[in-house]
């Protein structure tokens, strides 16, 4: 794809991860300052020359702020809430939920619980359905 843009947005929620050793800090409850950074490409621009207009984002923004924002994650999602599994919850989200014109695809999902951390999914190639 010749073009990619990205948006990044940023939401409240606490969490702890299941499934670590006895005494890790993030088994217990606590929270991030989350940002989300979402990546389409294409290979060609619709007028006035947009890979999409950031604007089309906004059923993800409505999301984030309806159902994760300011809540505490293993409540209300069903996956356990590492960065990982957050990126490609998101990605599955935006798939299903975001409406993009043909030739249009969704890179990659970026989040971040910190400045100096990040996890990222990116579909295998072939295999993204967008
Ligand atoms: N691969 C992953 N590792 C960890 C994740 C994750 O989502 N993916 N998450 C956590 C915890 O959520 C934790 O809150 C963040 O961990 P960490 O960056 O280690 O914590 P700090 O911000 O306190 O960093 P310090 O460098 O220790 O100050 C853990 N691991
Ligand atoms: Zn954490």
């Amino acid at each position: 794809m010749s073009y990619r843009i990205g948006k990044t947005l940023s939401f409240e929620a606490a969490h702890h991860l299941p499934g670590l050793p006895e005494g890790h800090k993030c088994g217990r409850s606590h929270g991030h300052s989350y940002q989300v950074t979402v990546v389409l490409a294409a290979d060609d621009l619709v007028p006035p020359g947009f890979v999409v207009d950031f604007g089309d984002l906004s059923p993800l923004r409505s999301y984030i702020d309806d159902q994760l924002d300011h809540r505490n994650l293993n409540d209300v999602l069903d996956i356990p809430p590492t960065s990982e599994r957050l990126a490609r919850h998101f990605y599955d989200w935006c798939v299903e939920h975001l409406p993009l014109h043909d030739g249009v695809t969704i890179g990659s999902v970026r989040v971040s619980e910190t400045a100096a951390t990040f996890a990222e999914y990116t579909p295998p190639v072939g295999g993204g359905d967008r």
